[in-house]
Order: C-alpha cells, then sequence, then structure tokens
C-alpha cells in the first residue's frame, strides 16, 4: 500500500479552487500531488452537498444513508456535512479532498471530525482546503498557498501561522447612509416567540420557545448541529408555515393575521451565503446593492437617480466604489459578502438576518465582514440575528440566545 502523504493548501477568497481541483485530476500539479485519478478520489464540500441535493432531486433516489431516511435537503446543514462524511469513509478513498471541511460544524462535531480524520490519514492522503489558517488539521507538516494566479506557493507551518497574507480592503470611515424613507414599525418589539413549539412528522424540534427582540439589538444565535435555528429563522422569514396558530409577533402583528408573507419579507434584510453560491444572473455591483429597494436579487427596473446615488454612499462605506460597474460574479466572495450586507441594509430593514455569514470566507474577509456587522449595529436601529457555530472573535453582539438540544425539542434561554 501506498504512504498516504497529506497537504494543507491556504485558499483565500480570490483563489480558484474549482479551477485548481480540475486540474488535479488532469495531472497538471504531477510534481506536488502525483497523479490523482478521479475515481479514486472524494471530495469533502459543500459543493459536493449541493451537488447530491440537486441529483437527488432531479432523479428521486437517496445519494447518501440518513437516519430516519431523512432526504438531504430536509436536514440541516450540520447534519448534511456528518452525512457525506459518512458516507464518503465507507471506502476510504486513496485521496481525500477537503474543502472548508469544518464550516456549519458546532464545536464538539468539529473536534470529532478532526480525530476522524486523523484515523482516516493513516490509510487515505489527505488534500485539505482552508480558508482559515486556524483550521489546518495538526498533522499536516506541508503546506502552501493557492495564489489568484492559480500558482501553488509552498510555505513552512511555522511561516503559515505568522505569515501576513495580502489585506483586503478596509471600512471608510464614513457612516452608513440613512434609508431614502424610514420603515415605520409600531412598538419597540421586532419580534415576539411566546410559548412556541415546532414539531416535524411527529419529532419535537423546538418546545416552548419564549424569546424576544427590540429595535435595534444585536443578537447572536447559537445552539449545537440540528438543534432548531434555521427552523426558528424560518418562521421568522415565512418559509415555514408551522410559525401560524401559534403566539408569533413579528413586527407588532401576529402572524397569520391577515399580513402577506410579501409584507413580512420586505422588512427583513437577508444574507446567507447560498444566496451568494446559487445566484447566477449578470448585474453590475451597483444595481445589486440598489435591488434591495425592490426586494429583488439583482435588478430588473430602472432606478432613480437618487436611488444611484445611495447604492454609491454604501459602496464608499464598503471602499468599493472604484467597483461600481464590475460584475457582480467577478468580485471576491468577500467583496460580495460585504455588497449583500449593504443590498440587504439599503432601506434600514427593521430586521437583519445573517445566517452563518462568514462561513467560507478567509480571515480577512471575515474580520472585514465582522466590521461592518459591528458598525451596523451601532449607526441604525436595525435588529440584528447573527447565526454563527465559530464565534468571530471581533463580533460584538449586545445579547445572545442559545438552544439547548433535548430529546422532546430544543428549549432556548437567553446567555448572560
Ligand atoms: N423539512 C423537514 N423535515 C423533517 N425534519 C426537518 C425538516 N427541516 C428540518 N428538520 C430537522 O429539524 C432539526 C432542526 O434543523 P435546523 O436546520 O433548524 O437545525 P440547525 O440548528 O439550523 O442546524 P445546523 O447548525 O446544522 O444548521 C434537524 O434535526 C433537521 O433534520
Amino acid at each position: 500500500m501506498k504512504q498516504p502523504r497529506h497537504w494543507f493548501i491556504y485558499t483565500n477568497n480570490q483563489s480558484n479552487k474549482k479551477r485548481f481541483l480540475d486540474q488535479l485530476y488532469t495531472g497538471a500539479y504531477l510534481e506536488e500531488y502525483g497523479q490523482c485519478s478521479q475515481d479514486k478520489t472524494r471530495l469533502f464540500s459543500d459543493s459536493e452537498i449541493d451537488r447530491l441535493i440537486s441529483e437527488e432531486e432531479r432523479h428521486d433516489f437517496k445519494t447518501v444513508t440518513t437516519p430516519n431516511d431523512q432526504p438531504l435537503n430536509a436536514m440541516s446543514s450540520g447534519e448534511q456535512k456528518k452525512a457525506l462524511f459518512s458516507e464518503l469513509v465507507k471506502h476510504p478513498p486513496e485521496l481525500l479532498i477537503l474543502d472548508n471541511p469544518f464550516t456549519h460544524l458546532d464545536m464538539a462535531s468539529q473536534s470529532e471530525l478532526k480525530q476522524l480524520l486523523s484515523e482516516i490519514a493513516t490509510q487515505s492522503s489527505i488534500i485539505q482546503l482552508s480558508s482559515r489558517v486556524a483550521d489546518k488539521l495538526p498533522f499536516i507538516k506541508r503546506c502552501s498557498v493557492l495564489q489568484a494566479d492559480h500558482q501553488i506557493t509552498a510555505i513552512s507551518e511555522a511561516d503559515l501561522k505568522t505569515h501576513s497574507f495580502p489585506k483586503h480592503i478596509v471600512l471608510n470611515s464614513k457612516n452608513i447612509p440613512p434609508p431614502l424613507k424610514p420603515m415605520e414599525m409600531e412598538g419597540k418589539e421586532v419580534i415576539v416567540f411566546d410559548a412556541v413549539n415546532v414539531s416535524f412528522a411527529e419529532r419535537p424540534i423546538l418546545q416552548n420557545i419564549n424569546w424576544t427582540v427590540n429595535k435595534g439589538e444585536f443578537w447572536q444565535l447559537s445552539g449545537k448541529n440540528g438543534s432548531g435555528k434555521t427552523t426558528l429563522l424560518s418562521m421568522i422569514t415565512g418559509e415555514n408555515t408551522k410559525g401560524y396558530g401559534q403566539n408569533l409577533v413579528l413586527f407588532g402583528k401576529l402572524k397569520g393575521s391577515g399580513e402577506s408573507l410579501w409584507e413580512i419579507k420586505k422588512q427583513i434584510g437577508y444574507v446567507t451565503p447560498a444566496m451568494t453560491r446559487l445566484f447566477n444572473g449578470y448585474h453590475s455591483v451597483v444595481n445589486m446593492v440598489v435591488s434591495g429597494l425592490f426586494d429583488s436579487v439583482g435588478l430588473y427596473q430602472k432606478p432613480s437617480d437618487l436611488q444611484l446615488n445611495l447604492a454609491a454612499q454604501w459602496l464608499e462605506v464598503l471602499n468599493l466604489k472604484p467597483l461600481k460597474p464590475t460584475n457582480f460574479k467577478d468580485l471576491s466572495l468577500g467583496q460580495q459578502r460585504l455588497v449583500m450586507i449593504a443590498r440587504a441594509m439599503i432601506k434600514h430593514p427593521p430586521l437583519l438576518i445573517l445566517d452563518e455569514p462568514t462561513a467560507d470566507l478567509d480571515d480577512d474577509s471575515a474580520a472585514l465582514f465582522v466590521a461592518l456587522v459591528n458598525k451596523i449595529a451601532q449607526e441604525s436601529d436595525t435588529a440584528i440575528i447573527y447565526v454563527s457555530h465559530s464565534l468571530e472573535p471581533s463580533l460584538q453582539p449586545s445579547h445572545h440566545y442559545l438552544l439547548e438540544a433535548n430529546a422532546l425539542g430544543s428549549t432556548g434561554k437567553v446567555v448572560t
């Protein structure tokens, strides 16, 4: 048996990972990694999960074995990742490629995965692509950086930790621009969950949730994989009908008391990595920001000069004004997330939901994103709910709501 070898490749948000993987299989990196044949290689990544979900939807069959025979798309993001991993290691491949393996996993699951990987590393070679230096698996000693020009540059393990990678932009010191027309909301309570319960097919998920989010508050929402964070958020955004018939008050109105889904949605700014991942249109950066005024992703109607000017002010705060006419798709991942948050905030909605917004961002882009969120919290009346497993070091939430998993459904508590 060939002796397994392992590599860590730091990817920043300019790195073209897809191209790297395509070239890896064609033998373009023969000297570094040897011949990597596609049939002896398995990929552990979010893109692989997306691919399997669409395969399940198209062909109506299960691509991985899951508890309770659940389809992948009905599982939480952490559960999907765990199911894919269990499937991959049933027959350990010659080469396992890990692309940001720890995103979406809670802390305990991250430690568990680290342990499993160190065991698998005795029989499979591993290439770990990661945009976070701190995520490097400790047993990997060969390190390199995937540059924007597709070159791989070797770097020592010690230098990787201290290396100062090129900095992206910083935020402008200007205040965020006010909305063209303030959105009115009665009272100070943006959301009130009062003894709310949720089950899926008789399986209790959330029990007796009592949670109030007031105007201008900045909440971190956390909990283990599968504890119900996305379910809770989907009751607010309207994707989940389970909020009806319960004591759930959104923007001063009891849910189901006559307001349309559209009326609820337009009061919420929403940023999730999947939004940018699945976004396929060709739109300029400035149009993407303006589109937040029309509640569309991408612009499909002619904006006024006032609206264009407001979007330009936002881009100035992000120090992205020179990129106004650039195609959104040509931005780095970090820049795209900043534009998405400006798009979500341009109206100053009463509520901004950020669901794992720094997933897959490199260290520097994540720090910049967090600085923008802190700034929005300080300079607006918008209430923020920020969902994340690994708390970014400089994030400054004013409150913390924790879901604690339980066989009878998760319970929630305010952490003080
Ligand atoms: N449509 C559905 N049908 C059946 N079960 C579901 C459905 N949607 C979610 N669940 C289950 O509800 C539980 C809570 O899922 P949810 O996505 O809210 O968790 P989460 O806290 O967001 O997890 P993660 O941190 O992994 O993203 C999970 O066990 C999930 O499998």
